[in-house]
């Protein structure tokens, strides 16, 4: 039952995802579906640029810093070489891999170092703040907010950028820091090193019949440490709580020295949470090399569902019903409701028995389906029964459609293999990309139109069209997230198709009063509506914070914090700057 998710896979290919002889290519149905609907073209191939033809400059890193690197980490552990350096080039959002794909390697960083203790994390650190030497701390790579990128050359308005502030930039992969340190199965707690990957996790927890039960579509690639560092949600966080909800304690080193924070105590009120501020800090502020987390029993138990729902509105207020009359702890553990739009394109794309599924709703009197996947986990058979049961009523009364468990558990058996699927359609010139937010329950219809309605009109120009679909991904008490998928033909210059797109969907997030992200971060994509949203006194705390921790500025620059007021690069929509200076004003 447990197999899939304490599953390895090899490190991602430098231009995509995971083990491409995994891939499972789309079938002849998906494409004559991507035909019809966006005109893509499955004769135009478009392959990566062999790895020798990624434009690389020379590295910066001059012999003495590099031998000093290697004379802490060992020489085998510093990497200046091609390979390592355009693996390390980006994470895994499309403007990240459409780069490398076509040999642009200004965000590699000049040499990987790849430390095995704390200690040594430490002393790197010390010498690149001696030697001005920027920091980018690197688990899976798998941010698709440009949170792993070294940073181009040459950016913002004063035309030096934040790699030009430093005499060269080095990538810390964590991959080395793979220790259990401590399993609590009494406390049920577990503190584990931060280069652990999803599988390993697993790998090292169930023999103790423990689970971390965090679970993102990035998994089988990403590491603890990411997880810590961007405040992750896993598909199954709705029930297992969020990364922020179940850690526990950190320690992180910093370039003035070691924090621990937390860890020795479920609760506490000794001042401010210190931890949250490192949860959830990308890197900015130090390297997180371990923490402490709640762990939930290994399930031995699972029941799925899925339900029809006459439109979105519908299911999302059932699921407000839901979770208002079982309490967050009823809840299932994956909750998943595709609107109108996702639910059309998932099953037409899922073959026979989804296009049976679009029939037997249009038989029942619902042309466009809203498509809700709920699995329960337990240990305990009776309890996970009595949850399943109790939300199958709820959801009955709400207007819902009880569907063969089997569609949810076809969901689950996929869990992992989408990201794939992005690979074959940029080999034909197909844009396809992801971003999330999350809000309140009385805002979540109009935050849902106004994204939906922003993406399409800045994809559908010069006549091309477009797939906009999203899903409630995890559900709260007070609200909801939404996850967009958008998917259409290449324009002939995809960076900048990309950027109007994102900006329009974050101008409307902003606008519409959503979080600027839910779960993915904010790296550098959106690090200019930070401010938007915290305010620019929260800006300065934050500065203020990196200023005592990291005073040279070498840790992750250009991620998550935006620039002072006046050199903000111009990338944030002028309704956002507007917002950021009325904030200022009214703080003043
Ligand atoms: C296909 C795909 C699916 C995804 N699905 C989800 C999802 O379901 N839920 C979700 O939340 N996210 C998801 N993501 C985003 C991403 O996987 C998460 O942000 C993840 O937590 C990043 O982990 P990582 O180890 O890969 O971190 P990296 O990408 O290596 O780093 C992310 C950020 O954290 C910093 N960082 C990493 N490790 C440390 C450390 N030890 N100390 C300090 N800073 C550190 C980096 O500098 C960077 O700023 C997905 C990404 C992809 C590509």
């Amino acid at each position: 039952m447990n197999e899939l998710i304490a599953q390895s896979i090899r490190r991602s290919v430098w231009h995509g995802w995971g083990d491409p002889s995994a891939r499972r290519p789309l079938s002849d149905q998906g494409w004559e579906e991507l035909v019809r609907q966006v005109g893509a073209d499955r004769t135009v191939v478009n392959p990566p640029v062999p790895i020798e033809e990624v434009q690389l400059q020379p590295s910066r890193l001059d012999s003495p810093v590099l031998a000093a690197l290697a004379d802490v980490v060992g020489p085998d552990h510093v990497h200046a070489d091609r390979p390592w350096r355009v693996e390390h080039a980006g994470g895994k959002s499309y403007p990240d891999l459409h780069r490398l794909r076509t040999g642009d390697g200004s965000q590699a960083p000049d040499a990987v170092v790849v430390p095995g203790s704390a200690a040594q994390v430490a002393e790197v650190l010390r010498l690149c703040a001696e030697h001005r030497v920027a920091v980018v701390p690197f688990g899976g790579g798998t941010s698709v907010v440009g949170g792993v990128g070294a940073g181009a050359e040459v950016s913002g308005p004063d035309g030096v950028s934040a790699r030009g502030r430093h005499r060269a930039v080095i990538t810390l992969d964590l991959r080395r820091l793979t220790r259990v340190v401590a399993v609590d199965p009494t406390s049920r707690l577990a503190t584990l090193e931060a280069g652990l990957r999803g599988p390993e996790i697993e790998q090292a927890l169930h023999p103790h019949g423990l689970t971390l039960g965090h679970y993102p579509q990035s998994h089988q690639e990403a590491t603890f440490g990411g997880y810590v560092a961007t405040r992750s949600a896993g598909q199954a966080s709705t029930g297992y709580g969020r990364v922020d909800e179940i850690v526990l304690g950190a320690r992180v080193v910093t370039p003035r020295g070691e924090l621990v924070l937390g860890g020795r105590a479920p609760a506490s009120a000794a001042g401010p949470r210190l931890l949250d501020l490192v949860v959830g800090s990308e890197g900015t502020l130090g390297v997180i090399t371990e923490a402490t987390v709640r762990v939930a029993p290994l399930p031995t138990v699972k029941r799925h569902a899925a339900w029809f729902f006459p439109t979105f509105d519908a299911a999302t207020e059932a699921l407000r019903t839901l979770v208002h009359s079982v309490g967050h702890g009823g809840m299932p553990d994956v909750c998943r409701l595709s609107d109108e739009d996702e639910t059309r394109v998932n099953l037409t794309l899922a073959g026979a028995a989804g296009r049976r599924l679009l029939r037997y709703a249009a038989l029942r009197g619902t042309a466009a389906p809203s498509l809700l996947v709920l699995v329960w986990e337990g240990t305990d058979g009776g309890e996970v029964r009595h949850r399943r049961a109790v939300a199958g009523r709820i959801l009955s009364r709400c207007g819902g459609r009880r569907l063969p468990g089997e569609v949810a558990r076809a969901w689950e058996r996929t869990r992992f293999s989408g990201p794939y699927l992005r690979d074959e359609l940029m080999d034909h010139r197909v844009l396809a990309e992801t971003l999330e937010t999350a809000t309140t329950w009385d805002n979540l219809r109009s935050l849902h139109a106004a994204v939906t309605t922003a993406i399409r009109s800045a994809l559908e120009v010069e006549g091309r069209r477009a797939i906009v679909m999203c899903h409630v991904s995890h559900v709260y008490a007070a609200g909801a997230s939404l996850y967009y998928t958008f998917i259409s033909t290449e324009a002939a210059d995809p960076l900048a198709q990309w950027r109007s797109v994102k900006t329009a969907a974050c101008d409307a997030i902003v606008g519409a009063g959503g979080t600027i992200t839910h779960h993915h971060a904010v790296g550098t994509d959106h690090r200019a509506y930070l401010a938007a949203e915290i305010g620019p006194l929260g800006v300065g705390l934050l500065q203020a914070v990196k200023d005592q921790l990291d005073p040279a500025g070498i840790l992750n620059p250009g991620k998550l914090i935006p620039d002072p007021p006046g050199s903000a690069p111009d990338s944030a929509p002028d309704r956002v700057r507007d917002r950021v200076r009325d904030a200022a004003r009214a703080e003043a």
